[in-house]
């Protein structure tokens, strides 16, 4: 007897060596999809009524600081260095364990309730997000931001950290964990740093979760530095491999571009964020027509300002096509699968398909609304149309984390409460401190 059946659902399997199905079948055993049919005669404890919707592999938001949720809506349209240095990083000093726990579990809640299954988050108080995870059911790459500031004592300390972490948490909750290096950006850490990173995580092996090129002041300050942009001074140190998750990577040369495709780097496009900070816009469709892997992040809470990947699809689409002012540029189909399987294919997880044998990381998206209907096309109604609010049911690991709306792994008003407590504590302890 399996665990699970869903039935009746449209399948859309993301899947290229598989038809979608109108009204197919996912059977679920023990953590993974066991099959993908039209009709089964296998019976399970629990058989889920997907009547009206789209069953389709959960998303993979490659690059949030999810803690950052206490920062929703703190310090908006700021350039980003003003935003970060003079709001967001004060604010940061007064963080405790206590607070990333509580912010963390609200981005849980939220990620779970808009239809993500995995996540890649960089930031402070590793050992609490370790256990909110644990405990929330999702999957997630974590990785301790490590910020040196040219400062060798501190990029000590911090690298000791950074090891520390990997160390413990990598591998852990039945594999849902793994760790990572978190060198936050090339022009906070030294480049004698991020070669000592790159060495530690080849010895640990463990993967490398970082900022590059985000800004046009990072490529002038690079430039002034080394003589070259940031991808070139990483290439020179060896630093690239298909074990580095580089987030942003806005001011990019062609020979850029080549660099980090032919190291096989995954780069996860921001697109909200980088609008709402004006940053730039990520030269996607000529990264992706290179065979580069491209996937898609919300970065955290107070750049964005939610962790919505429907929304974030939306918006990599539409900026693409006024960028190249060609309305062909990134399709729907094309973003979903940088939302999907490219998101897992960065983080090495075996999901974003709804293929036999993959983890069973499934959601249940709800049709039968008003802005979903007619339908003629699934992916374009999932990009153009669909939100948030859309999911009715997220499955990880073979586990409902919400059934039918209803979230089953967390106390969602206690998670909602508790956050809005430990903001509010936050930011007096900051205000005080002016
Ligand atoms: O868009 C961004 N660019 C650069 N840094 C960021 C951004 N968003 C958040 N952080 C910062 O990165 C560190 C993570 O450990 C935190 O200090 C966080 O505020
Ligand atoms: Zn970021």
């Amino acid at each position: 007897m399996a665990d699970i059946i869903i039935k009746n659902g449209y399948i859309l399997t993301m899947d290229p060596s598989a038809d979608n199905i109108k009204n197919g079948v996912v059977v679920i055993e023990d953590g993974r999809i066991t099959d993908v049919c039209e009709k089964t005669e296998e019976t399970a404890d629990t058989v889920i009524d997907a009547q009206g919707s789209v069953v389709m592999p959960g998303f993979v938001n490659t690059h949030t600081h999810a803690g950052m949720t206490l920062f929703r809506g703190y310090a908006d349209d700021l350039a980003l260095s003003d935003w970060l240095e003079n709001h967001i990083w004060p604010a940061e000093v007064e963080l405790t364990g206590s607070d990333v726990y509580a912010g963390t579990r609200l981005a849980c809640l939220e990620m779970i309730k808009s239809g993500t299954i995995a996540f890649a988050d960089m930031y402070f108080f590793m050992d609490e997000v370790g256990k909110v995870v644990e405990s929330s059911g999702l999957r997630a790459a974590l990785s301790y931001g490590m910020i040196e500031l040219w400062d060798e004592e501190k990029g000590k300390r911090e690298l000791k950290e950074g090891k520390s972490f990997v160390n413990e948490w990598n591998g852990k909750a039945d594999g849902r964990i793994s760790a990572m290096y978190g060198p936050h950006a090339p022009n906070t850490c030294s480049k004698e740093f991020l070669m000592k990173v790159r060495e530690q995580a080849t010895e640990d092996n463990a993967k490398i979760h970082i900022h590059v090129l985000e800004t046009e002041a990072e490529l002038n300050q690079m430039k002034e530095q080394y003589g070259m942009c940031s991808v070139n001074m990483l290439d020179s140190i060896d630093f690239f491999g298909p074990d580095v998750l580089a987030a942003h990577c806005i001011w990019l040369s062609d020979g850029d571009m080549d660099i980090l495709r032919n190291n096989n780097v995954n780069i996860s496009h921001n697109p909200v964020s980088n609008m709402k900070l004006a940053s730039g816009i990520a030269p996607v469709t000529k990264l992706l027509d290179r065979g580069a892997n491209v996937c898609l992040g919300t970065d955290g809470c107070a750049s964005n300002n939610n962790l919505g990947m429907f929304e974030e699809m939306k918006a990599a689409a539409l900026l693409q096509k006024v960028d190249t002012m060609d309305p062909m540029a990134l399709p729907a189909r094309q973003v979903l699968e940088m939302a999907t399987v490219n998101g897992a294919k960065a983080l090495d997880i075996n999901s974003g398909m709804i293929r036999k044998g993959y983890n069973a990381d499934v959601i249940i998206v709800d049709m039968n609304k008003a802005h979903l209907n007619p339908l003629y096309d699934v992916p374009s109604h999932l990009v153009y149309s669909a939100g948030s609010s859309d999911v009715r049911t997220t499955i990880v690991n073979g586990k409902v984390l919400m059934d039918d709306y209803g979230v089953v792994c967390m106390d969602e008003q206690k998670v909602i409460d508790e956050a809005r407590d430990a903001a509010a504590d936050l930011i007096s302890r900051v205000d005080a401190k002016k």
